[in-house]
């Protein structure tokens, strides 16, 4: 495995051959050679320098979906990204060739209702890369909108700087809590949003933090991370008495706050009767498309249940966060891969027993 020194960069010419991690079909992942990219105007070429592999590309390449978004015709995966300009598209005045750049995925549409509400994240004709229908970001060169750029200090990394799309889900799903100094948190499930949220709800001040976990390597983690309490989900237990036993780490009362970072449904449940009456239960993780609720357990308490999905205007804060060194989150990167070694990286994150938390792939 070799790779690229960090800051090294190729301006492409015409001999240069472009690679992207293209998903054909549900199960079906491929290393192809595609065009290297001409900017259109207002965008840029970057060649793209660190990708990290998130949950929901597994996701979309083990079961041909995510969400509401199956995948309909091969696309190439990957969104969380930084690189380095190599061209500029007519027109772009803010960035220059060299520059180091984090990528936010997502393009809104920036005229519609949403957008003009200052909520692009929900604009219906978003342009999320890696997304379906859309190509992702897994490719030694892309083209991406200067708009949806953000330079990067010379002290964060481009591993760092790929890690900023998590951590933006992080502060968004820390945000949509209403998370507060001196309160409690239940996060169900210590993946790598999991982890990110546990890392900025204690810089937020939040206290006690639970996590959940069925993987006892990955509440480890949690525990060394900061942790007030893990707990292992045991799966013979009823849904009832893991509640039961969860409001018990918090008094009896339950969490003011939950966040349910697994996708999976009993989590979800368990994660509404563990929080307090008055609460609030964030659905994180992305799951089955219907589920059954215990709604008058939580109507009848006032919990309020909340969604998210993505995030917006988090990348100025993120970098912030990790520039002036508040927060500290590259331990997260387990694993670094070449990119000619990418469909490798995928099968580490597949691997609930590689010990790999985030995996990232190197240009
Ligand atoms: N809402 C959004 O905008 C958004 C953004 C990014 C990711 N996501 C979603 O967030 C979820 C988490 O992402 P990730 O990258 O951390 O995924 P991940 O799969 O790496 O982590 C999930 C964790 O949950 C644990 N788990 C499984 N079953 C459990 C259970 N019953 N109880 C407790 N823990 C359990 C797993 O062991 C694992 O550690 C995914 O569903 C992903 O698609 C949502
Ligand atoms: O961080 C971005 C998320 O992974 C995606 O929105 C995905 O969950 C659905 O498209």
């Amino acid at each position: 495995m070799s790779i690229a020194p960090a800051n090294e960069y190729t301006i492409p010419t015409k001999d240069t051959i472009n690679q992207g991690v293209l998903l054909k079909e549900k199960n079906d992942l491929q290393l192809v050679e595609i065009p290297v990219p001409e900017p259109p105007a207002g965008h840029v070429q970057v060649q793209v320098k660190c990708t990290g592999i998130c949950g929901s590309d597994v996701h979309l390449w083990k079961h041909g979906e995510i969400g509401i978004f199956p995948v309909c015709a091969p696309q190439l995966l990957g969104h969380e990204s930084a690189g380095v300009v190599t061209a500029l598209g007519e027109g772009v005045t803010t960035l220059q060739v060299g520059d180091r750049v984090a990528i936010e995925a997502g393009i809104p549409c920036s005229a519609c209702d949403q957008c003009m509400m200052g909520r692009y994240h929900l604009c219906p004709d978003v342009v999320f890369k890696s997304t379906p229908p859309y190509d992702g970001q897994l490719a030694r060169y892309i083209t991406h909108p200067a708009r949806w750029l953000h330079k990067i200090p010379a002290n964060i990394s481009y591993g760092e700087g790929a890690l900023l799309e998590p951590l933006s889900v992080a502060i968004a799903a820390v945000d949509r809590v209403r998370a507060q100094f001196g309160r409690s948190m239940l996060i169900a499930g210590s993946g790598p949003i999991g982890l990110l949220i546990l890392a900025v709800a204690k810089a937020t001040g939040v206290h006690p933090i639970a996590i959940t976990d069925v993987n006892q390597s990955r509440l480890d983690y949690a525990k060394k991370m900061g942790a007030t309490i893990t707990y292992k989900i045991n799966p013979e237990n009823s849904e009832l008495q893991t509640a039961k036993e969860l409001r018990a780490l918090f008094g009896g009362e339950g969490a003011e706050c939950s966040l349910e970072c697994t996708g999976i449904e009993s989590s979800f449940r368990t994660a509404i009767m563990a929080t307090r009456d008055a609460g609030t239960c964030l659905l994180v993780g992305v799951g089955k498309n219907d589920q059954t609720l215990p709604v008058n357990n939580f109507a009848m308490r006032e919990v309020d249940i909340r969604g998210l999905f993505r995030y917006h205007h988090t990348y100025p804060r993120a970098i912030a966060l990790l520039s002036s060194g508040i927060l500290d989150i590259k331990h997260l990167i387990t694993h670094t891969y070449d990119f000619a070694d990418a469909l490798e990286a995928f099968e580490k994150t597949h691997d609930r027993n590689s010990g790999a938390l985030k995996v990232q792939i190197i240009n």
